[in-house]
């Protein structure tokens, strides 16, 4: 379908249902925003912003688990004031999210390196100790965060390394710019639109019907195994990566496939982790017994 098209379809299916679903609306919102400057300056003003120090979130400790601080734009101006930093530092910030009231939500890193600002980087402990929190590793801190605020940090985590590793045109050397919701950055001396990447990889879990087979790479910590994991190659379908990875890592042929589940996945880099389950043809699972 073209686009034209999509758009007069979405019109008419709009103008025939009025009232369109919570997740709908809002879906449709966040489009708008990452579309539109204007429209995503204006959503900052009464949006929450979510806070960075070199990729590390803050957070605050409340009884064994990590609660997410939200900050409004003023309380982020008046931080960055604090320490000696212009508003202007606020267009680093990545949208990641909002709520069903349409309250947007962005996240700000104040440790890397900003393209606006003359200070690179705010002190990390006299931050912490002005918001009363500590910037901790997402990898360290996943198991005591709820699912919403994992999910939403994986997202603004995968963003903001995106940022800070794309600053530059790959054709010109030029410096890139970003949109104010952080969905593209544009080199404006050729127009070239860079989106934020990820890369797939298939999990399998490969089995005999009965019995899985888990393996473990040699820098997995001691009595760590896990399904088998690769990356897909270029031109690669989801089920020749499986057939694929299988073969090079455990030695066995894939017979049958089945989609699982998937997940985004932020370490080392944007991954899509792409979940199946194998089975291996008939014969071979003796290998797995040995
Ligand atoms: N069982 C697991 O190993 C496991 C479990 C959970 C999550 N993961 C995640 O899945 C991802 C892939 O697993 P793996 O390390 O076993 O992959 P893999 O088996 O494909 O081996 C990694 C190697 O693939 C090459 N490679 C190809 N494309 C790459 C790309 N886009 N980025 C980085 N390297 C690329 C590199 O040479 C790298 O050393 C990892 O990022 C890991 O965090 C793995
Ligand atoms: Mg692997």
């Amino acid at each position: 379908m073209s686009l034209y098209c999509g758009i007069a379809y979405r019109r008419k299916i709009s103008q025939g249902y009025r009232l369109l679903s919570t997740y709908v609306t809002k879906a449709r919102y966040l489009f708008e925003l990452k579309e539109d400057d204007g429209a995503c300056k204006k959503a900052q003003q009464a949006g929450a912003f979510y806070l960075f120090h070199s990729l590390a979130p803050l957070l605050q400790t409340a009884e064994h688990r990590y609660l997410v601080p939200r900050f409004s734009l003023l309380e982020v101006e008046s931080l960055l004031h604090k320490f000696g930093q212009d508003a202007q530092r606020i267009e680093d910030s990545v949208l990641i999210g909002c709520s069903e009231q349409h309250e947007a939500w962005f996240a700000l890193d104040l440790g890397l390196n900003s393209s606006f600002s003359t200070h690179a980087s705010l002190p990390k402990s006299e931050v912490e100790t002005e918001l009363q929190g500590s910037f901790i590793e997402l990898r360290k801190a996943i198991f005591q965060l709820n699912s919403m605020d994992s999910s939403l940090l994986f997202t603004a985590q995968a963003l903001l390394r995106w940022h800070d590793g794309h600053q530059f045109c790959s054709k010109s050397g030029q410096p890139t710019r970003k949109n104010i919701a952080g969905s593209k950055r544009v080199c404006p001396s050729n127009n070239i639109i860079y989106y934020p990447q990820m890369a797939p990889v298939v999990i399998t879990l490969v089995s005999d019907g009965t019995r899985c087979l888990l393996a473990r790479q040699s820098s997995f910590p001691k009595g760590m195994y896990s399904a088998l994991a690769g990356f897909c190659d270029i031109g690669e379908n989801m089920e020749e990566a499986v057939r694929r990875e299988v073969a090079e890592e455990v030695g066995l042929e894939v017979e049958n496939m089945q989609f699982s589940a998937s997940q985004h996945w932020p370490f080392p880099n944007s991954s899509l982790m792409i979940a199946c389950h194998a089975t291996v043809k008939p014969g071979q699972t003796e290998t797995l017994l040995s």
